[in-house]
């Protein structure tokens, strides 16, 4: 059995908007979702902001109940059966809350534990494992409100797992952490993948999904647009990319470009400095000296020739061409 299954799963929320005259909102954030996650899987959601991740993983992790449709986590449904699914899962929400600034990393620790009511006899084993695992050890005595940024989301995460759980929900654990920081956490969450755990995260780093995820969901406005592993969603938009950088852009150029056969999508960005093209296009090798000749009469700095990259999978289907 999947260790996640979502059916026609639906959220709305009711608002009021308005001041004086105050008028009833209804906001639906999830609409007729359905995926399920394989035991043992790195799941992503990806999505702009607004999409709905965040309401899924509230549902997921029994924080927010469904206004229609069906979540089984583990077998336990996530309304109705709460007691004994929050034993078997944790989350972790981006950012440094649930942590208490004025306690040691250990002392942290130690009183989630008591939460969840960890063994005493393998309590004190569990925490200096989980210090270890998120590069901690040495700072375990040391008061939280003394952590980096990076620091803070490391000991969110062995927070996460003081329960030993099944399933670890992420909501962009590496928001905010610079690169060495984000690397060092994308190893822990590789680490826990090959210790069998499985791992729903949401990100809106690509490189991130593309490095971490089996599997990649991409949702819009409460819908599912695609679901794939990163590679076949590559595949299947079946499409390269031409990048051109530019001194000048002539006006007539992009509408040139479009013209050309197997050319999909032109999308021009200026900077200080110059231009740069974007062109979707199908067979690259093939239409090269056509595109070489619609731009010869501006300034062309470089122009190269690439596979696409998750990124510009996101961007063709949120960016409205949207194909599952
Ligand atoms: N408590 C709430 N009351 C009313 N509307 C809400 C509430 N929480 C979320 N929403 C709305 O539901 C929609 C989905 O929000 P959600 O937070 O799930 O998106 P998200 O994909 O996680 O976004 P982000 O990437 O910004 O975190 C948005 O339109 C949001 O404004």
């Amino acid at each position: 059995m999947s260790a996640i299954i979502v059916k026609n799963l639906r959220r709305d929320y009711e608002t009021t908007i308005g001041i004086i005259k105050k008028e009833k909102k209804i906001v639906n954030a999830i609409n007729d979702i359905s995926f399920e996650v394989e035991k043992g899987e790195i799941f992503g959601l990806l999505g702009p902001n607004g999409a709905g991740k965040t309401s899924t993983i509230k549902i997921l992790t029994t924080l927010l109940a469904p206004t229609s449709g069906e979540a089984l986590v583990l077998g336990h449904k996530c309304f109705g059966e709460e007691k004994e699914l929050r034993k078997k899962i944790n989350f972790i929400f981006g950012g440094e809350r649930s942590l208490y600034w004025r306690l040691s990393a250990y002392d942290n620790l130690s009183y989630f534990c008591d939460l969840y009511q960890v063994p005493e006899k393998i309590k004190k084993d569990r925490i200096i494992n989980l210090l270890e695992m998120v590069e901690l050890k040495d700072r375990a005595h040391y008061k939280v409100e003394t952590f980096s940024k990076g620091m803070k989301q490391r000991l969110q995460i062995a927070r996460g797992l003081v329960n030993d759980p099944e399933i670890l929900f992420l909501d962009e654990p590496t928001i905010g952490l610079d690169p060495i920081g984000a690397r060092t956490l994308r190893k822990i969450i590789k680490q826990l993948s090959s210790q069998g755990k499985t791992i729903l995260l949401t990100t809106h780093y690509m490189q991130e999904a593309d490095e971490l995820c089996d599997r990649i969901a991409i949702i819009d406005k409460g819908k599912l647009f695609a679901l794939n592993t990163s590679e076949k969603l590559k595949e299947n938009i079946d499409s390269s990319v031409i990048e051109v950088d530019l001194h000048t852009l002539k006006e007539d150029t992009l509408s040139k470009l479009k013209s050309i056969m197997n050319v999909t999508r032109v999308v021009a960005n200026s900077y200080d400095l110059g231009h740069k093209l974007v062109i979707d296009c199908r067979n690259p090798r093939e239409i090269m000296g056509l595109v070489n000749q619609q731009l010869s009469d501006n300034m062309v700095k470089s122009i190269v020739m690439r596979e696409a990259t998750l990124e510009d999978v996101y961007f063709k289907i949120i960016g409205g061409d949207h194909c599952a």
